[in-house]
């Protein structure tokens, strides 16, 4: 299937307000990520690997913030424990209608159930994997403490989390290095300085990143054993923590 590419900030006119998840984003979202996130393509296989491993029979896993359920997709493809679900969570409306579409194209038979919630009124019950792919930082941060320790407690003892965020560097150098070169690498995929400034202005108080020790002082608060990064592609990062 050929991907609607995203061409939404290069016009100026239509450049309006803060960025949202709806119809013209969910339409062209495959493209967007692709283009915006380095990394994004390997970070979900590597999920699937993830999910794999970590898996236990007649466990929940979730996706939380789904899309259009890239990771689902990929941790249905690589399960291999029985009686799995996979619950996906996303406040977009526009973004589960479009999942509901993908997923139910896939003829794999692991349920999914596709719920139109904020992550942060979902309970998390009976899990063995959790997966946070570039969502909590859209989560605002009053609210993150409570939900990365409630998907802790949510988890099964061996369980994992893989939290992947766009990320700041404490170091005032690095930050701006790592912020034009994540500027270069959209350039690179064909974005222009227009749409690379009007989105970043877009996503300004909407996109709200934080420091890897911040992410890791939030995962060992709330009750995780182990937590480390096991990819990063300048201000793009994930983590695994281990309850
Ligand atoms: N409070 C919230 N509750 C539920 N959903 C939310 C909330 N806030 C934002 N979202 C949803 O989180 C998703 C973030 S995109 C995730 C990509 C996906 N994980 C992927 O691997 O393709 C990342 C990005 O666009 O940078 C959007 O679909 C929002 O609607
Ligand atoms: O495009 C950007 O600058 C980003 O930080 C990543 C992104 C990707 C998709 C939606 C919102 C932000």
């Amino acid at each position: 299937m050929s991907e609607t590419r995203d061409t939404i900030y290069a016009d100026p006119l239509r450049a309006t307000g803060l960025f949202a998840f709806d119809a013209k984003v969910a339409e062209v979202f495959p493209d967007m990520i692709q283009r915006s996130v380095p990394g994004y393509a390997t970070i979900v296989a590597m999920t699937g690997l993830l999910a794999q491993r970590y898996a236990s029979a007649g466990s929940r896993l979730y996706d939380l913030g789904c899309s259009l359920g890239a990771s689902t997709l990929a941790m249905r493809a690589n399960l291999e424990s029985s009686d799995c679900r996979i619950v996906g969570v996303d406040n977009s409306s526009a973004m589960l209608a479009r999942a509901r579409q993908i997923i139910d194209a896939d003829d794999n038979t692991t349920p999914v159930d596709l719920l139109c919630a904020d992550l942060a009124d979902v309970a998390i019950e009976d899990a063995s994997v959790v997966v946070l792919n570039f969502t909590l930082q859209f989560v605002p941060p009053a609210q993150r403490d409570a939900v990365i320790a409630r998907i802790c407690d949510g988890l099964r003892p061996g369980g994992i989390m893989v939290l992947s965020e766009k990320v700041i560097f404490e170091d005032a150098h690095l930050d701006a290095l790592n912020i034009d070169l994540h500027h270069e690498f959209k350039r690179a995929n064909g974005y222009s300085d227009l749409e690379i400034a009007q989105k970043r202005a877009a996503l300004e108080n909407v996109l709200v990143p934080e420091s890897l020790a911040r992410h890791r002082q939030r995962i060992s608060d709330a009750g995780f054993s182990a937590c480390d990064v096991w990819f990063q592609c300048f201000n793009f990062a994930s983590l695994i923590a281990l309850k």
